[in-house]
């Protein structure tokens, strides 16, 4: 592909209104924008997914930033790339740092499309030209706000509503929801790890409101108690921590950990291995839905690509731009083409421009990596 330089930009977008899960409070997301060019000057670009904080994972803005400096664009320099593909088999040998990975990967993803003047979505063998999606709601302080945006976000059409809990703030909230909102409501609940199988009389409870699925109740690291959990509940487990590869999805629906998988293109390494899992559940009738990490609209890109694929059948966390932020990156920005419906793009790989200003506006520091191979 002769990859000639890369340029890695860090970036702190405000958020519209605070973010907080049974993890952590975010107020803004803090990432990393990087553009792979190739000799004829095309430009694909890339986004880190981590947060600023190891919370979620054990990832970080600046261990991305590290990762990439230190190992991975040197690799990605000292490789013949033909295809995408090829990208996560040279970093192969490096242990763990999935988002650091995929964020080069993507970009990867996208400068090939481009050189072949294809959609992203369409490489991937996508075949939808529109897909539903849902939203992700944090924690509100108070379950009357909680309602507020659960009633603006099915007014805007959105066609899943998750809500994030924890111990504490799970059954009053979602019981709530149903009494307001009706048992129709597509509703599911995100815990973030935060319960252990001590806790299960409370998800007994919530087991009773017909949720779509409740995901990631237990810790990040298990399978073995969310087998265990999924025998007693009749409610869909969902992963979303705890699956990092294909191999991870494998396993846990041999062990019936799950009956659904949140897949994120940062968590899994980048988009080949995200393909993989979707091939791998499709395969033994696990749907999937892709997830998101507050991603501007360059991740948001992405993830919309891959949402394409056959198997993404339950709506995703991604949401339009304008859920997020007063101003995003990309032109146009993502918008809710018809209520709950977004269109995917068909130009060229990720099919967004982005504007350098709006870029520069958030940029707070930047640096630029020359591929001495390529003269
Ligand atoms: O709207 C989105 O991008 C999804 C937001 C979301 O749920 C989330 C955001 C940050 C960290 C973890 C999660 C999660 O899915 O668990
Ligand atoms: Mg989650």
């Amino acid at each position: 592909m002769n990859i000639q330089s890369v340029e890695l930009k860090r970036l702190a977008l405000p958020l519209k209104s605070a973010f907080e899960t049974s993890l952590d409070r975010m107020t803004s997301k803090d990432f990393i924008l990087v553009s792979v060019y190739d000799k004829d000057g095309l430009v694909g670009y890339g986004e880190s997914t981590a947060l600023a904080s190891p919370y979620y994972n054990e990832e970080t803005t600046d261990t991305v930033w590290y990762m990439l400096e230190k190992f991975l664009i040197p690799l990605l320099f000292d490789s013949d790339i033909q295809h995408p593909d090829d990208v996560l088999k040279r970093f192969a040998p490096i242990r763990g740092n999935n988002m650091a990975k995929a964020t080069l990967e993507g970009a990867v993803w996208d400068l090939y499309c481009k050189e072949k003047g294809v959609s992203l979505a369409s490489r991937l063998g996508g075949q939808k030209d529109m897909i539903d999606v849902g939203v992700s709601i944090g924690i509100e302080p108070t379950v009357d706000l909680l309602l507020g945006k659960v009633d603006q976000y099915l007014n805007e059409g959105y066609k899943k509503i998750k809500v994030k809990i924890k111990p504490g703030f799970d059954v009053s909230p979602i019981r709530a929801i149903r009494d307001r909102f009706g048992s129709d409501v597509p509703l599911m609940a995100d815990a973030n790890s935060a319960y252990t199988l001590k806790k299960l009389p409370i998800i007994k409870e919530l087991d009773q409101f017909g949720l779509m699925m409740i995901e990631q109740p237990l810790a990040h690291d298990d399978m073995i108690d969310h087998a265990k959990l999924q025998r007693e509940i009749q409610t869909p487990i969902c992963l979303d921590e705890s699956i990092h590869s294909a191999e991870d999805a494998r396993k846990a629906i041999e062990l019936g950990s799950c009956q659904i998988i949140n897949i994120k293109i940062g968590r899994v390494g980048g988009i080949s291995e995200a393909k993989k899992i979707h091939d791998i559940c499709k395969k033994k009738n696990i749907p999937v839905w892709c997830g998101g990490m507050l991603e501007s609209g360059v991740g948001r890109a992405h993830n919309i690509a891959l949402t394409t694929l056959p198997n993404f059948t339950i709506p995703g966390d991604t949401s339009a731009s304008n859920r997020y932020w007063e101003e995003d990156i990309v032109s146009p920005e993502v918008t809710l083409w018809k209520p709950g419906i977004l269109k995917v793009p068909e130009g060229p790989g990720i099919g967004y421009e982005i504007k350098q200003d709006t870029v520069n506006k958030y940029l707070t520091h930047k640096k630029v990596y020359r591929n001495e191979r390529v003269k």
